[in-house]
């Protein structure tokens, strides 16, 4: 059975998933969706893809498309969200999921009790390196699993014009880059019970900087930076009783991962992603709706909540208010 898809707000990312698609031998994308008919023809076309809609309620009601990939900022995530899930398909929403917990909360809801497939596009959780720490872990490789450390910074302060950092496109380094390593600590850690944020925010009211403590209530920490303002590694570490696994720049996209065991000599374990790397989180989607299921074991929504949770607090934290975009589809 193929999976037809179809691409909602086709910027910058949305152009570098579609290439992926070729490693998926049970996908292709059919459709795209954009505000404007011309950059969805000049889409299509570049794509080679079959059908354009105008404005997004279209491909809503388009009966062959059976997943929507949505990649408009975060903001304008769960409108076409919510409406994608009543209309029956299944969704694929880019990071960050929404900028508020009761957006997610909501669209979490509203796939359960439909039943139709939801799932945040968190690509780093199915890159085959990042599996395979899953693996380690599990195995007790490093022992006790006491602590993480990740970073994440982009010098991207010039492009005034952009959503990094425009308010109303979900701007600044939490919403963009933060989600990755608190995403990272809660796929090792689990949900955090205490959350404390230091950082600054920018001219435009988002946030170019922020360091992030999350406390267990057994004593296990993770301590996660990210910024707008100052290029960082990107690397992550994860600490047991036993010794580390250092997931090398950039830990969002991985190729290796190394194993440092106490008394022995550090292992490197290469593991190239696919393509661009968006095939893995692609092919899981594929694999989930055509077996008529709800959600990813890897990727569950349940797991989305609790980011969005830590991120709401940062924010709060921060003295940030993010808000939803209309609801225009
Ligand atoms: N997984 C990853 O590696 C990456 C994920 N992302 C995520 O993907 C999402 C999109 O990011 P990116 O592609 O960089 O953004 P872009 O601005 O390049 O593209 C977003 C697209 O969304 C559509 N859109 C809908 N409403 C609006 C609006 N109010 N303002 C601007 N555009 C709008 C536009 O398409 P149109 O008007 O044609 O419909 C636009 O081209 C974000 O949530 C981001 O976090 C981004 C980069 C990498
Ligand atoms: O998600 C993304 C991938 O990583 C980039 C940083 O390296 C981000 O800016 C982008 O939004």
């Amino acid at each position: 059975m193929t999976v037809r898809w179809g691409v909602v707000g086709p910027g910058r990312i949305a152009e570098m998933v579609v290439r992926d698609f070729t490693h998926v031998p049970d996908a292709e994308v059919v459709a795209v969706a954009s505000r404007s008919a011309e950059r969805a023809g000049a889409f299509a076309s570049r794509h080679g893809i079959g059908r354009t809609h105008t404005g997004y309620r279209a491909i809503l009601d388009d009966p062959e498309v059976d997943v929507l990939y949505i990649a408009t900022p975060h903001p304008q995530h769960r409108a076409v969200a919510l409406a994608a899930i009543e209309a029956g398909k299944a969704i694929m929403v880019e990071k960050a999921f929404t900028v508020s917990s009761v957006a997610t909360r909501e669209i979490a809801a509203a796939s359960r009790r439909t039943g139709v497939f939801a799932m945040e596009a968190m690509w780093t959780r199915f890159f085959p390196a990042v599996v395979r720490l899953r693996e380690l872990l599990a195995d007790g490789a490093i022992g006790e699993v006491r602590s993480v450390q990740a970073d994440l910074g982009v010098r991207n302060l010039t492009d005034a014009g952009d959503r990094y950092l425009a308010p109303e496109l979900g701007g600044g380094a939490l919403f963009d880059l933060a989600v990755y390593p608190i995403s990272f600590a809660q796929m090792v850690l689990g949900e955090p019970s205490v959350i404390a944020a230091t950082g600054a925010l920018g001219p435009t009211g988002v946030d170019l900087e922020e360091s992030i403590l999350l406390g267990w209530p057994d004593g296990r920490s993770a301590a996660l930076q990210a910024s707008l303002r100052c290029a960082m590694p990107g690397s992550a570490r994860v600490i047991g009783t036993d010794g580390w696994i250092e997931v090398p720049p950039r830990f969002h996209h991985p190729d290796r991962i190394e194993l440092h065991r106490h008394g022995a000599e550090p292992e490197e374990i290469v593991l190239p992603a696919t393509g661009g790397g968006y095939a893995h989180e692609i092919a899981e989607v594929t694999a989930r709706v055509a077996a008529g299921e709800q959600e990813s074991p890897v990727m569950p929504l349940a797991d989305t909540i609790a980011v969005q949770d830590v991120m709401a607090a940062v924010a709060d934290q921060l003295g940030m208010i993010p808000e939803e975009g209309p609801a225009t589809l």
